[in-house]
């Protein structure tokens, strides 16, 4: 059985406690490798490591630093099916999808910063014939982030990419429930002799290593993806020591199909927004609003399409759907099931645990569901579930339409479905979601901003956003002397 080890300072490392986590493969319950549970100890060398990094990584030429995340982005690429392979197997995704969108994002948003800070500049306010103000944007210094486990190199070099490009030294936390592509990735960093200390990534335990990460007192600014609850929490921590956070928390997000829509392209994307990734994305449509005119037809389309799901083993090429990140996340999955029948809610499809047979017996997947007849403010309507879970509910006017799409306490996503181009900009407007797409999901580019409204989050990230959060504002106001 493998034993992951933390990477500090160039070297990979067991934990300083010798004290190790399992690690299961969703797909079949069995632990198949163990993680380094990490203590102060270990964050205590990491920061070292980082703080004698600094000067060097920061100093260093703009076109030298980028070259190093090129290199890296290469190697991510080079290695792009065995990370694939380690994604599904550690985190229960269909491999098909871990190879189109964790690795092949991975690479990508290394090569995206490397570039963009080759093209970050900062403003300059000029005050006539007076004065001339001009921004510094030096990096912060060490800085930590602290992915989820529902995308996880993806998110991890989502979030390392620009801390690094931006000219800082890295704490990295990746999630204990799937840490397998970042250890992988140390690995990646040690054969292309990364320099050492700039990045350090430590495993463990959110409430024990990932708090004493976000309490020490020399990481300047956090950058943190996860679910909301654990986001008050550390904002709660972090905000009276004055650090700079940014928060990428959960959503529910609204769908809104109107009667005027593609009928076929809408129904391929609001059932790939409602289940990819086995509906575990932040972004996924698990609420969706359907124009009365086409509610039933919509309806038994859709449900045709989501029992013809194939539910199956990660490694399989065919799956489209695999198993859950865990056990205690199948089990919270299921009892919003058992919720929505207390609701009221019809089940139209799914509804169950899945049994597989052979490897994937005590496997952790659980049926497309798909509920109607649910109040808009029950629980199910209202809560994260972050599962293969979608509700259904008919509207009959554009302004009904938008107060049950804003009618959660999140705003992070949504997308809309019409080809009338004005109802869609007007819509567009006063939607209260950081990010609204028009006929389309999960379009990305990457210089756009990224994050959300209310619940969802604080601050934004993706492109030029990303690159000022990981750098600090000095302005410098120059008096003309004639
Ligand atoms: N991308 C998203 O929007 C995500 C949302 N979630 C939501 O959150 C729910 C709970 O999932 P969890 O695995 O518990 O997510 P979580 O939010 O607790 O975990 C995310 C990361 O935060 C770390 N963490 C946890 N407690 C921490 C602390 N006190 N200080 C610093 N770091 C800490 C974890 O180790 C992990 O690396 C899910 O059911 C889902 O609804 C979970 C993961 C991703
Ligand atoms: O950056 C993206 O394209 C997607 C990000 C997804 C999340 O942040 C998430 O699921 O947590």
């Amino acid at each position: 059985m493998e034993m992951l080890q933390n990477y500090i300072n160039g070297e990979l490392l067991p934990p300083a406690s010798g004290a190790y986590l399992d690690n299961p493969e969703p797909a079949t319950g069995k632990v198949y490798s163990s993680i380094p549970d990490s203590d102060q100890r270990d964050l205590d060398a990491a920061i070292k490591a980082a703080q004698k990094a600094l000067p060097q990584w920061r100093d260093m030429p703009l076109e030298e630093r980028a070259q190093w995340l090129l290199k890296l982005a290469d190697a991510v690429a080079e290695a792009s099916e065995t990370l694939a392979r380690a994604e599904a197997i550690d985190n229960g995704k269909p491999i098909a999808f871990a190879r189109t969108v964790d690795s092949y994002r991975a690479a990508a948003n290394l090569r995206f910063f490397a570039n963009a800070c080759t093209q970050f500049s900062s403003e300059s306010h000029s005050m006539g014939n007076e004065a001339i103000n001009y921004t510094l944007r030096d990096p912060i210094g060490v800085v930590a982030t602290i992915s989820p486990w529902n995308l996880p190199l993806y998110l991890f070099t989502w979030k390392i990419a620009p801390a690094l490009a931006a000219g800082n030294t890295v704490i990295a936390k990746p999630s204990e429930i799937t840490p397998m592509t970042a250890y992988l990735f140390a690995k990646l960093c040690q054969e292309i002799e990364f320099p050492a200390g700039v990045i350090n990534i430590l495993h463990g335990r959110g409430p024990s290593i990932g708090q004493a990460i976000v309490e020490h007192p020399a990481i300047k600014a956090i950058s943190f993806t996860g679910g909301t609850a654990t986001g008050k929490h550390l904002a709660a921590t972090a905000a009276p020591m004055f650090k700079k956070l940014s928060l990428e928390l959960g959503g529910k997000n609204p769908t809104l199909v109107f009667a005027d829509c593609d009928f076929e392209t809408t129904l391929d994307n609001v059932v790939r927004a409602a289940f990819a990734n086995q509906g575990q994305i932040c972004l996924c449509g698990s609420r969706i609003y359907i124009e009365r005119p086409i509610y039933d037809r919509f309806k038994k389309a859709f449900v045709e399409r989501v029992k013809a799901m194939q539910l199956g083993d990660p490694l399989e090429e065919s799956t489209q759907l695999g198993a859950l990140v865990s056990k205690a996340h199948m089990e919270k999955v299921l009892g919003y099931i058992d919720l929505a029948k207390q609701e009221g809610g019809n089940i139209l499809c799914g509804g169950n645990r899945h049994q597989l047979s052979g490897r994937c017996a005590d496997g952790y997947f659980v049926e497309p569901t798909v509920i109607e007849n649910l109040p808009l403010n029950c629980r199910t309507n209202q809560e994260e579930i972050f599962g293969p879970i979608c509700t259904l509910q008919p509207f009959d006017t554009d302004a009904e339409a938008l107060s049950f799409a804003n009618g959660t306490e999140y705003g992070l996503a949504t997308s809309v479905w019409s080809q009338n181009i004005n109802r869609c900009h007007q819509l567009a407007k006063q939607l209260d979601f950081g990010i609204v797409w028009i006929n389309t999901w999960l379009m990305r580019d990457l210089r756009t901003p990224f994050g959300g409204m209310k619940a969802s989050g604080v601050g934004r990230e993706g492109g030029l956003e990303a690159l000022r959060f990981f750098t600090e504002p000095k302005n410098v106001c120059i008096k003309y002397s004639i």
